[in-house]
């Protein structure tokens, strides 16, 4: 069981997109947190969500991020999210509420996924073109900085541990990027963390990242695509990846 907290009035659709991702992934149920208005918006699109506009219930994961924007309430939901000490992953507007949580909360099971603008301004030291010209230097050293995951996303995504185990993966697609495709990474990778027994946090997040990169591949073989376009493709993706290159650490062939 994956507990979700995204969406907010100005972002309700990252709400449907991180729901879409983990449901795709086959996570057994998702609790959302959410404002009523955004919870209807989702509702209509996958009913088997059950949720509140608070915390509550058991849940095995978090997911945190996607579309929270300043939403105080969803502010106050994401610290829950981390004070439960179940792995969690936090994407997206979340993370600039982060510095504050860290000094208490940070361990490996906090898995973050930054881009490269999002990285910039939480280890303020690199611009963003250093870390896009150097992913695996700086996802390391923003893992071992922070004390958690990391997952680096850009043309090719990196996930690093703070012991400075390190992945990277380039399955993906350039139609990758586009709107609400990192919200349902976010999705995929929570569900990841929900279910998967067994995995490292960072094994979970190279999954996810790899995962993700397969749909983006399948999608864009028949054109450019938007972001409500890959969860359908993961679950084909999924189906596939017995044939797929696994992901390759660093020095790797
Ligand atoms: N349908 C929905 O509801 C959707 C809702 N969404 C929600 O919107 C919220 C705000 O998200 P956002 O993307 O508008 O702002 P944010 O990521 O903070 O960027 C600000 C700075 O980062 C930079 N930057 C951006 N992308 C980059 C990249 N790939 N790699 C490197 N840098 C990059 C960018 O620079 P620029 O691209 O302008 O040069 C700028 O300086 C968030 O909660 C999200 O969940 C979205 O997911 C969309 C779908
Ligand atoms: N050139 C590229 N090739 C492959 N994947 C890419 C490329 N550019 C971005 N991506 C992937 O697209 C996704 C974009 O996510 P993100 O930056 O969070 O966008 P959004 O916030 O709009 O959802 C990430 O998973 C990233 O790794």
């Amino acid at each position: 069981m994956l507990g979700l907290v995204a969406g907010s009035e100005p972002y309700p659709g990252a709400a449907v997109l991180a729901t879409a991702g983990a449901l795709a992934m086959g996570v057994g149920m998702v609790r959302l947190v959410a404002p009523d208005a955004v919870r209807r918006l989702v509702l209509a699109a996958h009913p088997e969500v059950v949720g509140s506009s608070e915390p509550s219930g058991r849940v095995q994961a978090w997911a945190a991020g996607p579309g929270i924007a300043d939403d105080a309430g969803q502010r106050r939901a994401l610290a829950v999210a981390l004070e439960s000490g179940l792995p969690a992953v936090v994407d997206a507007s979340a993370l600039d509420a982060l510095p504050e949580l860290l000094d208490r909360l940070a361990g490996e099971h906090v898995v973050i996924t930054p881009h490269a603008g999002e990285l910039e301004r939480l280890l303020e030291g690199p611009s963003r073109e250093a870390i896009e010209a150097e992913p695996v230097r700086w996802a390391r050293e923003a893992s071992a900085q922070l004390g958690v995951t990391v997952l680096l996303k850009g043309p090719a995504t990196v996930c690093a541990a703070p012991d400075g185990t390190a992945w990277v993966q380039g399955e993906g697609h350039p139609y990758l990027a586009t709107a609400g495709s990192g919200d349902t990474l976010t999705g995929i990778l929570g569900a990841l963390l929900a279910t998967a027994r067994g995995l490292r946090p960072v094994e979970a997040a190279a999954l996810a990242a790899f995962v993700h990169g397969s749909a983006g591949r399948m999608a864009a073989e028949s054109g450019p695509f938007g972001a409500g376009a890959l969860a359908p493709a993961v679950r084909e993706a999924l189906s596939r990846l017995g044939s797929a290159e696994p992901p390759r650490r660093p020095g790797q062939g």
